[in-house]
């Protein structure tokens, strides 16, 4: 049989947005080696929005950095639409859009001038600019100083710059940092609506729930490496399986026969018992029910625990000391790609 190669361009087009594999990155500080990212692996899907997801100090921003060739891994290899960075960056930097740093706009002058001034630069035409604005719901405020803006319109403005030379990939570290609700709520709009037109959207953030809303699949890291990935739906489909809350007159006495018919038990602060699988499987609903009545003990409560990412999150990083710095003596042997220094 003979095998035909599929062209070059067609596999860039067909694979994920973004690939890390084993990326790595240490800095010397005063107290040693610091690792900030030890061994990374992620892949972002082309096409809607994927939150990078994990506490301050878990390497996202200086992973970003190695994306946008800012920062020079250690080891590892990072791709962006097939083209290895930094190496091939050039080949693929008009494709990517990013917000890393609150970007600077002249107060005093409109959004759209300071979006003009921008386009101008790069050499676009005034119709970009009545387009990006068009595109982040800004056309309406458009002629009001950046000034007068609310913070959540100023980010709006800073995504719309970014867009002015139509990137396939957009980058946000931390776009919702400082903002209120309403400005949060405005900016994962502007991101939903992004992907839903066809870009994807690459977002970190440390607050889990907030992107839950918004993202379509995530990458969850702490101390540098992936623990984690996958879509929303299939993480929370396995967070929390089968976990019952019950409420019963006698919490004790209910908490020690479910644990003799093998089940894990915890009792919560408002005095409910949480029920989950024990090494035996998960008993049924119906089965908690009948074993409580039989000992006449009646039920007053039977809900199936909804989980988050959040409790995801905990539930995944319960081992970890995340978010704490890691750092190797000076002199230290290095710790391979995707180690983990304890
Ligand atoms: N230039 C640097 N020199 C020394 N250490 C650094 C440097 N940049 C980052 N680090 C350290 O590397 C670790 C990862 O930092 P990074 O900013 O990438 O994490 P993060 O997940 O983006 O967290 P945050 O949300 O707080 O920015 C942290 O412990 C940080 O202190």
């Amino acid at each position: 049989m003979t095998v035909t190669p599929r062209p070059r361009r067609a596999l860039e087009e067909d694979g994920p947005a973004v690939v890390v594999q084993g990326l790595r990155k240490t800095y010397r500080t005063r107290r040693g080696i610091q690792v900030a990212v030890a061994g990374l692996d992620m892949r972002v899907p082309r096409g809607g929005v994927h939150g990078f997801l994990g506490p301050n100090g878990a390497g996202k921003t200086t992973t970003i950095r190695m994306l946008l060739g800012l920062v020079r891994p250690d080891r590892g290899t990072a791709t962006v639409f097939g083209h290895e960075v930094p190496r091939q960056l050039p080949q693929v930097v008009h494709r990517i859009g990013a917000i890393v740093e609150q970007p600077r706009f002249f107060p005093a002058f409109t959004g759209r001038q300071n979006l003009s001034l921008l386009a101008q630069g790069i050499g676009l035409p005034p119709s970009r600019v009545d387009a990006v604005l068009e595109e982040v719901g800004l056309a309406g405020r458009s002629r009001d100083r950046f000034r007068s803006y609310s913070l959540g319109m100023k980010q709006r403005l800073a995504v719309a710059a970014t867009l002015l030379k139509s990137p396939d990939l957009l980058i946000f570290d931390e776009p919702t940092n400082g903002l209120d609700p309403a400005g949060i709520h405005e900016v994962r709009a502007t991101m939903r609506d992004l992907a839903d037109r066809g870009r994807t959207v690459l977002v970190s953030s440390h607050l889990l729930g907030e992107v839950q809303q918004v993202a379509d699949t995530v990458s969850i890291v702490g101390r540098g490496r992936l623990l984690a990935e996958g879509t929303v739906r299939d993480l929370l489909r396995g967070a929390g399986r089968g976990v019952l809350r019950v409420g019963v007159g006698e919490p004790a006495r209910a908490a020690e026969l479910l644990r003799s018919r093998g089940q894990q038990v915890e009792t919560t602060a408002d005095g409910a018992l949480l029920v989950r699988a024990g090494e035996h499987g998960a008993l049924p609903a119906a089965e908690v029910t009948r074993v409580l009545a039989e000992a006449g003990l009646w039920l007053h409560e039977l809900t199936p625990v909804q989980s988050d990412l959040e409790s995801y999150f905990l539930e995944v990083t319960a081992q970890d000391h995340l978010g704490s710095a890691q750092h190797e003596p000076p002199g230290a042997r290095r710790a391979d790609a995707g180690e983990v220094r304890r």
